[in-house]
Parts: C-alpha cells; structure tokens; sequence
C-alpha cells in the first residue's frame, strides 16, 4: 500500500481468546507466500478448489497485510460505533427495505433473529467507491485507508470472475464494520443463545478478519455446526450464493451463524470488519457452461428450466430487503429451519 498520513484514532483492545475447548472447524490454511512460483500457485489452486467444494471455508496467512495493519482495521471499524453518536448514527441509517441496499448503518434491533427477538447488532456499511455516500464526521478522514482496504478484496484469484468485479462499474461490493453488544438472558433464551441466524452470504466471497472472539460457526455437510478458531492476523474467506450459481453449485456458499461466546468472552463486544465482493450488478446469476469442470462434474442447478435468472443487482436487493425482515415459514422437512423463495430461488435460514 502507498503511504497515507494516518489519522490518529483510539485504539481498540481486542479480547482474550477464549479458554474453552470449543469444537472447532477443521479449516485448510492458504498460504499466500507461496503464491511467488507457478508450482505454488497450482497447488494453492488445488487446496481452494478442495476447499470451496468442501467446506466452503478457509483461512489466508500471509496475504501481506501486517500485524499492525490488521490492528489499526479494528481501531478503524471501531470509530463508526464508539465516535458517532445515536442522533448522527440515525442520520447515516441505511434504508435496506426500501431500497435492497446496506449502505449505511443498520442500527441495533433492525432484524427479526427469532422467537420474538431482535438482534444487538450495530453495522456499517461502506461501497467499494467510499464517495457514493456522505458518511459521519467522524469516519471521513479515514475514507483513504478504507478504500485501500477494499484493494484487497479485488485480489480475487480467477481472471473470469476478476472480470465481473469491476472497480469502476456499478455493484455493491463494500465494506462492513460490525459490533456485537452482550444481550440479555431473556433474549438469549428465546432466541436460543443466536446471534445471527444460519445464512449464506449473498455475494461471491466474503473475507473476515479473524477476531478472537468466539461466536461464528459453520455448518457441516454432517449436519453440525463447528466453530470457528482464531488464527492471529489471518483472514477467513469463504463462498457466498453468487459463487455457487456461477460455479452451478460447484462452489458451495456455506451456512454459517453467530452465537453467544463461551462464557469466558460473554462480557465482551465483538468487533468484526469484512469485505463482501459482489460481481457487477449487470452480471446473470447463471452457471458459467464453458467450465471444462464443470462439463465434467455436471451442474446443479438453483434456478427452476426456464424460470429468469437474476442479475446480481436483482438478487442483492431481493435478499437485502427481506433479510431480518420477511415472514418466514418453517420447513416442513426440518422443524430448525425457515424458508423463503426469493425470484423463485428457495432460500434457507438455520437456526
Ligand atoms: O460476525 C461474523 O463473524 C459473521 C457475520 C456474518 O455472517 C454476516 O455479516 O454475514
Ligand atoms: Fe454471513
């Protein structure tokens, strides 16, 4: 990155890990230092390809951004919670429903999480371009290391779907800060200790930078959820519904949620940054046939024949509005998940 006159800003303690011997999803870890040489490269290849199909779930170390770069992201995620206050946070609220669009906050109880709860949840929400929107007074001299930021979540590793990530054209590929705030007993109990309900993302990949505090967890293809560990200055990445209709199910975007920490972090916030990649917004939804993999693994398709598929901007905004929002029915199959159909497509939530 070129050198930028940081601002200076609090700094923001992370958390201990936890102490717990919690069970842990066991992830592969992507080296990106070997990413130098083409044999490198071929099998960092095959380990995300393994990856994707598997879990749906890895780890990055050694992506080039330092233990100090990584800290100062959580100092900087930390500002638009803890330097804006609620009357200027109402002012910046995004209007998801209306307009299928996160940009902006998502105050605190905005979703419906389950049993009559809602979430405890703060969000802000920035486009890969940080000027499309106003943002608060506090957060607008730290647009210039945000937008490098979301350089990096461009570094996508195949050249067609770099292609479909276009940095100038229209979509909404952004940054999201989050903070978890402890909830209630009674909260925890009627919503059965979620957080966040199980989801897939809606984007191609997302990337988190892995935060000590212990709450994600993924769902397994044996039907558990496991959790997910903390690897210091490393970056989590895993495959949203874009990936898995582009890649016609090749590519698994996996069921992940958030749930109350072991009891030796409930007392803490959590803090967490990510970068969500979405394609362009004019690009189909549509399984790319031309994949020599995919001719040979055959494709599962979401899309019932005939039925429209939805570009990424109809899908992004179908899924931003209803989420947290919609009625949901129980499935008739599993009595611990709901259902919706967005464009046709059934959409799964887990609890
Ligand atoms: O906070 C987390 O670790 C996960 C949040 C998440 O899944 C989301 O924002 O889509
Ligand atoms: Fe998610």
């Amino acid at each position: 990155m070129p050198s930028l006159t940081v601002p200076s800003i609090p700094h923001y303690t992370l958390p201990p890990i936890t102490k717990e011997n919690l069970d842990y999803a066991d992830l592969p870890i992507i080296d990106l230092s070997k990413a130098d040489t083409s044999e490198g490269r071929a099998a960092l290849a095959r380990q995300v390809c393994d990856a994707m199909t598997n879990q749906g779930f890895f780890y990055i170390i050694n992506h080039g951004l330092s233990p100090a770069q990584s800290e100062r992201i959580f100092d900087i995620a930390d500002v638009p919670f803890a330097q804006v206050d609620d009357e200027e946070k109402q002012k910046y609220a995004g209007t998801m429903k209306q307009t299928g669009s996160y940009q902006g906050y998502k105050l605190r109880q905005y979703w419906h999480v389950d049993g009559g709860v809602r979430d405890q949840i703060e969000n802000y929400n920035i486009n890969r371009d940080v000027n499309k929107r106003q943002h608060p007074e506090a957060v607008r001299p730290l647009l210039p290391e945000i937008s490098q930021l979301m350089a990096l979540g461009l570094e996508l590793p195949e050249d067609t779907l770099v292609n479909m990530h276009g940095f100038d054209t229209v979509g909404e590929s952004y940054v999201r800060f989050m903070k978890y705030y402890p909830r209630s007993e009674e909260d925890e109990l009627n919503s059965k200790n979620v957080w966040l309900k199980g989801h897939t993302d809606f984007g191609t990949i997302t990337i988190l930078y892995s935060q000590p505090v212990s709450a994600l967890q993924i769902f397994g293809l044996d039907g558990r959820w496991r959790w997910i560990k903390h690897i210091e200055n490393a970056l989590v990445v895993n495959a949203g519904d874009a990936m898995e209709f582009l890649s016609g199910g090749f590519y698994r975007g996996t069921i992940h949620r958030v749930v109350q920490p072991p009891i030796d972090q409930r007392t803490y916030t959590r803090l967490s940054a990510f970068y969500f990649a979405m394609p362009d917004d004019n690009v189909k939804l549509a399984p790319l046939l031309d994949s020599p993999v995919l001719q040979r693994v055959g494709i599962k398709r979401r899309f019932e024949d005939g039925a429209d598929v939805p570009t990424v901007e109809q899908w992004r905004k179908a899924r931003t509005s209803a989420y947290g929002q919609s009625e949901l029915k129980t499935s008739e199959k599993d009595k611990d998940v709901e259902e919706e159909f967005i464009n046709g497509v059934l959409v799964k939530h887990y609890n």
